[in-house]
């Protein structure tokens, strides 16, 4: 999202300048070596989270056409052809020295290069070797294809989400993707990597976004006899079965959060609508549930949300506007954080989290590497002549940066 010229968004300390912001501190990542080969989603973001952190990530891109890539910053990309056996001998040199290794293939797939764990684990006992999949690197359907909804829906997840009178709703490609996939393999890496410190040891990490998404919802699981969601899917609490949990339109097209769960919260937000407690059906009568639902929406109706804010603004009425990308980034609450950042395109990006005091994330605000723009620097760094460079490019196993193309 590009930056809009009202207000001024928080531009993030870039590398060059952390020295002088942040004293001497480095980032906790710092020096961690990564290896990540391209995929769609869930590892790109994995691989960003550690790059923000400070890791340096370099990920194996194919050969051939340039296509879109998000969640990029701060890492370099090596294009190489895996198929061919001399790709796979350089990826294989390059591991040796390599801390973390992330791919987010199906099951075998590194296996069929010739560098699955038992190889290149063998070669660096302290390699970590992260494998990001839908279904797990075993089961009958490790060698499946699948996407975010598909292993939503295996982790049970699915089954609850959506309004009653709708089917089961995935929310985007959050939850499995990249909640129970890139963030699970990432503290994964995380571990293993504060493992390493203890034994020296690496290990491999079987992450997974259909036990990552189930993991992720344990509450849903541990929750299920406290009377939480005895009713059917959409007819709860927190399923938009609830008044007082819901999102409501207001008088000009736009919406309005309301979370008041607690009585005395509750309270407050009866209060701003203008209703009297007296005059109404107990909160948890959930019997009276949908009518509370007109009442509330009858009256969310009738003003902007503009000024629903000025009522419920500062409250604990647990009442907030529902805002799009660009005014979450100028949101005042969120300007006075530091919450969204700039990059030197003026593309906007949330901030890394969490925010550490001491060694904070500083992520690039570079535009993200071209496909292959790194490959030679890579090769020099991890010990390859020139002549092995020319050979390589010889027998088409990398080929000339597009930046360079460019030129
Ligand atoms: C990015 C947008 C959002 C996508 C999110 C989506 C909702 C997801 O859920 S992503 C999660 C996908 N699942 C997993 O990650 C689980 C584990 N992985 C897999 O299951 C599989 O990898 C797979 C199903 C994702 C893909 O299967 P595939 O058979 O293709 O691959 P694998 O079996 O894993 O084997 C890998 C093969 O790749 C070869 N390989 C790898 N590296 C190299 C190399 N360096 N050299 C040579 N070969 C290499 C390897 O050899 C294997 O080959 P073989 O199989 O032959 O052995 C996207 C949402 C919409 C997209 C856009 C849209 O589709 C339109 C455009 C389409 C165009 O084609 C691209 C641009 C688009 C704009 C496109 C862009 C984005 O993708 C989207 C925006």
């Amino acid at each position: 999202m590009r930056e809009k010229s009202r207000g001024s968004l928080s531009r993030c300390p870039s590398r060059q300048q952390v020295p002088s912001v942040l004293g001497r501190s480095s980032m906790a990542l710092q020096g961690v070596r990564v290896l990540e080969f391209a995929g769609l989603a869930p590892g790109p973001l994995c691989g960003m989270i550690l790059a923000d952190f400070g890791a340096q990530v370099m990920r194996v891109d194919r050969l051939g056409p340039a296509t879109p890539t998000w969640m990029a910053r701060g890492k370099r990309s090596l294009a190489l052809d895996l198929k061919r056996p001399e790709g796979a001998a350089v990826i294989r040199r390059i591991s040796r020295q390599m801390d973390v290794l992330a791919e987010p293939f199906r099951s075998g797939v590194m296996e069929k290069f010739g560098l699955g764990p038992e190889i290149l684990r063998k070669d660096n006992p302290r390699l970590i070797y992260a494998r990001l999949s839908g279904f797990g690197q075993t089961g009958r359907l490790s060698k499946v294809a699948g996407h975010d909804i598909n292993f939503l829906a295996l982790s049970g997840v699915l089954s609850k989400l959506g309004r009653s009178s709708e089917t089961p709703y995935a929310p985007l490609n959050l939850l499995a993707d990249f909640g129970g996939g890139s963030l699970t393999c990432a503290l994964g890496i995380v571990l293993a990597l504060y493992e390493r410190t203890q034994s020296g040891k690496g290990q491999v990490i079987d992450a997974n976004m259909v036990e990552g998404a189930a993991y992720l919802s344990s509450f849903l699981w541990q929750s299920q006899n406290a009377g939480l969601w005895s009713q059917p899917r959409g007819k709860n609490m927190l399923d938009s079965g609830a008044p007082f949990y819901e999102t409501y339109r207001t008088s000009d097209g736009k919406f309005m959060a309301v979370g008041a769960i607690e009585p005395q919260f509750y309270a407050l937000l009866i209060n701003g609508l203008g209703l009297n407690c007296d005059e109404l059906p107990d909160q948890l009568s959930i019997s009276d549930w949908e009518e509370m639902k007109k009442k509330f929406a009858e009256k969310f109706a009738k003003k902007t949300q503009a000024e629903w804010c000025k009522i419920f603004d500062g409250t604990d009425a647990c009442v907030t506007p529902v805002v799009n990308l660009e005014e979450a980034a100028l949101n005042e609450h969120n300007q006075e954080r530091g919450s969204f950042i700039t990059d030197e395109d003026h593309n906007v990006s949330p901030r890394p989290a969490p925010l550490l005091s001491r060694t904070p994330a500083v992520p690039s605000t570079k535009r993200n590497p071209l496909k292959g723009e790194h490959t030679e620097e890579i090769l020099q760094e991890f010990g390859f002549s020139k002549e092995e460079i020319n050979q390589l490019y010889l027998d088409k196993i990398i080929e000339p940066s597009k930046l360079k193309a460019n030129l």
